[in-house]
């Protein structure tokens, strides 16, 4: 018997699902200026893995991030958050959702100039009223690497470290699930590698749940997973692939999108 037999392996533990996307449509407009955003999108994100989701301009990624988010609500189909169904929801429980459950992170910082960093960070309890555990503000602080700019406004933090702060304060109130629209778009790139190295740390020490839409081949590259949406769809995805296996299937993706067979087809 070889002792790489797969009938004698352990099967793999099932993995929890973060959020799952059942059957999404999203359509905007109507007659001939309708728009179908997202048309048909079923999808599982697993908890403690960073997932990215690609694809061209106009593919659908921010309406899908903003209906996973309960930011938007979908045409039809169901967003269903850790184990909770948002379609079934009132706004009251989807903004203590939105609160409790779910951390953001966007590509403008959206940080208070008046607070500190500290301040900034801690926001999020402040408002619901809740004290902040303090061991995990501590692992927190330490994986994003900012504890000696914590008095510092954000005018006195570089873009990266502004960034660093929006990351700590999407991860200190402990969410199900953390939704970064393009988090690295207002970087240069040594910073941009210090905020993926963070958000990298926060899914393998601190057990976080990511989900990231990006158009950066070098930022999807950091995930464990990247789906690529076209026309409101899943089209693909890939397990842990490197920069260059994403910009091959990023610029197959664009081809097809232009209506050009991918380079060297049908030659
Ligand atoms: N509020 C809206 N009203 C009308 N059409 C919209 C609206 N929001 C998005 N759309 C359309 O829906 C489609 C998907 O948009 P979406 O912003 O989700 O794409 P995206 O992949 O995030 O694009 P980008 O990479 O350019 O940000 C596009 O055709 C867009 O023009």
């Amino acid at each position: 018997m070889s002792l790489t037999d797969p009938a004698q392996q352990d099967p793999a533990p099932p993995r929890e699902i973060a959020a799952q996307a059942i059957g999404l449509h999203k359509t905007y407009g109507k007659g001939a200026a309708e728009v179908r955003a997202l048309d048909g999108v079923s999808l599982d994100l697993y908890a403690g893995q960073f997932t990215a989701i690609m694809g061209p301009s106009g593919s659908g990624k921010s309406t899908l991030m903003h209906c996973l988010a309960a930011l938007d609500k979908p045409t039809t189909g169901e967003v269903v958050v850790g184990g909770r169904k948002l379609g079934r929801m009132r706004d009251r429980r989807l903004t203590a959702l939105r609160r409790d459950k779910i951390g953001f992170v966007f590509q403008a910082f959206n940080l208070v100039p008046t607070l500190t960093a500290r301040e900034n960070i801690l926001l999020p309890l402040s408002l619901a009223r809740k004290k902040p555990d303090p061991k995990w503000f501590d692992q927190v602080i330490d994986t994003v690497d900012l504890r000696p700019r914590l008095g510092h406004k954000p005018s006195e933090l570089s873009g990266g470290q502004q960034q660093r702060v929006a990351c700590a304060r999407a991860l200190v109130s402990q969410p199900d699930i953390v939704f970064a629209d393009e988090p690295t778009g207002n970087l240069d790139s040594t910073s941009a590698a210090q905020v993926l190295d963070f958000l990298r740390h926060s899914v393998d020490d601190l057990g976080q749940t990511i989900v990231m839409v990006s158009h950066d081949p070098v930022a999807a590259s950091y995930c464990d997973r990247v789906i690529f949406l076209a026309d409101g769809r899943v089209v693909d995805e890939l397990a842990r692939p490197s920069r260059e296996e994403i910009l091959a299937h990023m610029s197959d993706l664009q081809s097809r999108a232009m209506g050009l067979a991918p380079i060297g087809e049908g030659a």
